[in-house]
Formats: structure tokens, sequence, C-alpha cells
């Protein structure tokens, strides 16, 4: 009787053994089809079984309670599967997530997994983390002014000011209150506007992957002003920490540019205003749900610098982090990976960065085989980044997955954000099912959710579990990515133990609850689930 861990340890064994040269050769030899077909079946079925037991997950062992669990959520797995077989078309990840988003909602499997205890999100772009809605509250804020063109039709710039903004800088714009804004072209109708203005949705069609990246900076930079408010930035993070809370994540890692904050008279604050104002909120945030287990910041500037900008970055990362040593915790360098310049050439100046200030790489984020943005995934194993962000083109470097696999470097696969960025259209093509059948380290990350109005990680959660893993992966393969999340997290080891313990308390009530109202969630006629944990 061999307990699980012992069954994936001999497997393993096995597997190594009959993919090793004497397996081949004894298939090489042996005429197959005149095999006997009981022997056919046997080969046949060892195969498959090996090939399951490597997946990513199947090292977690299941408690008797999971198990039951997990009969609930394979139920509706299957379900949304076999019906997706029979009928394409009506199979959600093989669309652009925005055409869907409607029926998402209704998913019975999405609901459970939106209420599933994540983990930690590991990455999440500053500005991005808040719902479009809460946007829109944060236009009602005093002393907001608007710079507009074409009439007041497109809004081009916010600023807080006492005064009218004298920025000149948009040809054309003109400034004006809010209020005078709304007055001038109706709440209603302004709102509107604005949902459309502060996300991609709903437009799928792009003819490239640059010009989803133009769409996406015009939004960030639109937000520019509006947020670089300490009086609003501390309501915009709170709430953003609260939406990932709700969403099933314990812990957050913000890639954020650390931009400079602005007063009411203009005057600029130094960096270290900037990073004051993040941690108040989260202390704050802690204090008001003592089963959050923290949020730091991976400084994360602009990759399309020169190589003094790189090094100056690098300075001050190395100066925050002496003044907040466990807050400003890591290095990045983040923007559309397509233009920037390769990671080789700020090799030199990422080197500089001491020890203790971890590495976390975006990289590998292009579709462009072979060309030195595609290399950057080498340059950041051979850095030492501990995490890669996307490395959507790791599966055409065996060596490069091989190496992450036995230096233990996990990837933050991010899958709607490479379908809306244009890597990829179809999630069951998606790069990270290699990894999964390879056992890769990794989490789940969303990037920019409130850019695509979706939840901070469940539509990942979602697409990751229905789209892109093996059809018969189950609760382990959830298991393994929320607490992978802790594990890859910045935290040191005693605070990984105690986030851990954290987020197994949550964990083990969210079971239960499923447990509670299983019939309920199984009854076909009910459309809403009754859990909420
Ligand atoms: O997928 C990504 N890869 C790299 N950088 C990104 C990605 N998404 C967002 N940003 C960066 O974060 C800022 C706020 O959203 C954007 O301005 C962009 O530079
Ligand atoms: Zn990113």
């Amino acid at each position: 009787m061999f307990s699980m861990i012992r069954c994936y340890v001999v497997f393993g064994q096995i597997r190594r053994h009959l993919t090793g040269s004497a397996f081949t050769q004894l298939i090489g030899q042996s005429n197959l089809r005149k095999s006997t077909p009981a022997d056919f079946r046997k080969l046949r079925e060892l195969v498959c079984t090996l090939e399951r037991f490597g997946t990513l997950g199947n090292d977690i062992e299941l408690t008797n309670k999971e198990i039951e669990v997990n009969d609930v959520i394979m139920y509706l797995k299957m379900e949304e599967y076999n019906k997706g077989i029979a009928d394409p078309s009506q199979f959600v990840p093989g669309y652009h997530i925005f055409e869907r988003l409607g029926k998402i909602k209704e998913s019975r499997l999405f609901f459970l997994l939106s209420k599933m205890p994540k983990g930690g999100a590991l990455k999440a772009h500053s500005r991005s983390m808040c719902s479009t809605d809460f946007l829109i509250k944060l236009t009602y804020e005093k002393h907001l002014w608007v710079c507009t063109t074409d009439n007041g039709c497109r809004l081009r710039s916010f600023h807080f000011s006492q005064e009218k903004p004298t920025d000149t800088r948009i040809e054309g714009g003109e400034w004006q209150t809010m209020e005078q804004l709304r007055d001038y072209r109706g709440e209603e109708n302004l709102n509107r506007h604005l949902q459309n203005a502060f996300s991609m949705y709903p437009m799928v069609e792009k003819t490239t992957s640059a010009a989803a990246w133009q769409h996406l900076m015009k939004i960030s930079l639109l937000l520019d002003g509006l947020l670089r408010y300490p009086p609003v930035w501390g309501k915009y993070f709170y709430n953003a920490l609260k939406e990932f809370y709700e969403d099933g994540a314990q812990y957050v890692e913000v890639r954020t540019r650390l931009k400079r904050f602005y007063c009411l008279d203009g005057t600029k604050l130094p960096v270290q205003e900037t990073v004051k104002v993040y941690q108040e909120h989260v202390q704050r945030f802690k204090e008001d749900y003592p089963d959050f287990i923290d949020a730091r910041i991976i400084y994360s500037p602009q990759r399309r610098a020169t190589v003094e900008e790189v090094g100056k970055f690098v300075n001050m990362c190395i100066e925050l982090n002496k003044e907040f040593p466990k807050f400003v915790v890591g290095f990045d360098l983040i923007g559309q990976e397509d233009v920037g310049d390769p990671l080789l050439n700020f090799a030199g100046e990422l080197q500089r960065l001491p020890a203790h200030i971890g590495l976390y790489l975006h990289a590998g984020q292009t579709n462009w085989y072979g060309t030195h943005v595609d290399e950057n995934l080498i340059d950041a194993v051979l850095l030492g980044t501990k995490r890669i962000g996307h490395a959507y083109a790791i599966t055409k470097h065996p060596l490069v997955l091989q190496l992450v696999k036995k230096l233990d470097i996990a990837i933050e696969v991010c899958p709607v954000c490479s379908q809306v960025l244009q890597l990829g259209a179809d999630y069951r093509n998606h790069p990270a099912a290699c990894l999964i059948a390879n056992d890769i380290p990794f989490v789940i990350s969303s990037g920019n959710p409130s850019f695509w109005r979706t939840s901070p990680l469940s539509h990942d959660f979602y697409m990751a579990f229905l789209g892109i893993a093996p059809m018969y992966t189950d609760l382990k393969f959830l298991k393994r990515i929320s607490k992978n999340s802790i594990k890859y997290s910045s935290l040191p080891d005693e605070e990984k133990a105690l986030a851990m313990t954290k987020w197994k308390i949550k964990w083990e009530k969210w079971v239960d609850i499923i447990l509670k109202t299983k019939d309920q969630i199984l009854a076909k006629e009910t459309d809403t689930c009754p859990t909420d944990a």
C-alpha cells in the first residue's frame, strides 16, 4: 500500500527508467504492432499513468473531505468540458475573454473558483488593480480637473488642483472641473464614457500585439493624474487590496514604478513619500482584515531605458530597500518587452543588486522566436531571477525549461493577459500546458485585471483550470498552485510558514462550505450558488 507521495516517487523512477535508452531500444527493436492486444493495453495504460503522474499538482495528497469536494468540482468542470466537446462553440476558453465575460459569470465552476482561497497574487501592476466602477467613483473626488479635446468629447488627462491647471502640453486641450464636464455631458453619459476609457473591454479586435499594448499604455497614461495624488492613491490602493482579498488573495506583491506623488499646489513629493502611502494602507488593511498576510513592493521601472537610467533605478532600489527593508524587496523591469532593450545590455547594472534584493524579471513575453527579446529568458535565468513574469516563450527553450526546474524558479503565468495582449488566441494552445505537463513550478497571476474588467485572479484561474490544463486535472492542481503562491513569494521562510497557516485556515473553511452546500451546488436548476466562504 503506497501513499500518494511514495507512489509519486516510485512512478518518477519508473518514468525516468522508461524514457531512458533501454525503453526506446525495446520499442525500437520489437514490433509493437505484433504485440497482443492485452500487452498493448498494458503498455498504453502504463504510459498514460506515467504522463498523468508527471503533471503539476500530482504530489498533492487530498484529504477525505477534499476528495469529496473534488467530486463536486470535477462534476462541474466535466459538465462544461463535455458540452464543449459536443459543441465547441459552447466552450468558453475557445473565445476571447471579452466575448464571454457575461457567460463566465453564470458558470458554477467559476463561482466556486472565485471563492477559493488562492494564497497570493504575486504579480499585480499597481495601476491596474481596481475595478472600473471604483475608478469612476474616484472621479467624484474634490478638486479634480480634467483636460479634454474635441469639444469635451475626448478625455485626455486628470489633475487635482485648487486652481485651474496651466499645463498646455496637450494640443487643443481645455481644462475644466469634473463637475463642469459632468453637467455638460450628463452624468450617465459621462460615466459610460469613463467605463470605456478606463478599460480595453469590449474591444476584441486588435490587429497586432503592439496595437493592444498602445491601448493599454493609453489607459495607464490617462490614469496618471488621477492616481498620483496621495489621498486618492490611498483610497485606490486600500480598495485594490480589498478587491484582491475578496477574490481569495491573502497576500499581494505589487510591481510599481513608484512614481513621485504631487500635492494640490503642484509640488512633487520625494519617492519615499510614495512608499510611505503604500505602507500606511497595507498596515491599515492588515488591521482591518487580520487574516490578510501582507503586501510588498517589487520596484519595477520601465525597461525602455538607457543603461545609465537602469543604473540609477538599481541605485534607487538599493536605497529604498535600505529605508524599507521589509517592504521594497525586489526589482523588475516592465513595459512592452518587444520594444525595450535586451536584458543583456543591463546585465552589469542588474548584477550590482545585493543578494537580498530579489530579481523578479518579466521575460519571454513575446512571439518573436530567436530574437534578442526571446533570449531575455536566458539572461533572466543566468542573472538569478527568482521568478519569471509571463515567460510565454519558454517552451521554445528546452534548456531554460530544465534550468528553471532545477533552480526552482517559478513562472508567473498570466492566461488572460497573454490573450488580450495578442500573444495567443485560444486558451487550449497556451504554452503553460507544457509547464503543467512537465511539472514546472508555476503560479497564476493576472497582470492588469482592471483593464480587462476581470476579477483580480479568478478569471485567470478559471481559464487555466478549464482551458489550459488537461481535462483530468483536478483539485490537486488548484491546491498546488495556491500553495505555490506562498512558496515562491518573496517572504522569508519563517513568514512563509505563518502565511501557509493563514491560507490553510481559509482553505479548510472553503472545503467545509462546499461540503455543506454540495447538494444545492449540484442541483441543476439552481443558477446561483449559495456558498459564500
Ligand atoms: O504584461 C505586462 N508586462 C510588462 N509590463 C506590464 C504588463 N502589464 C502592464 N505592464 C506595465 O504596468 C503598467 C501599468 O499597467 C503599464 O504602464 C505597463 O508598463
Ligand atoms: Zn506583468
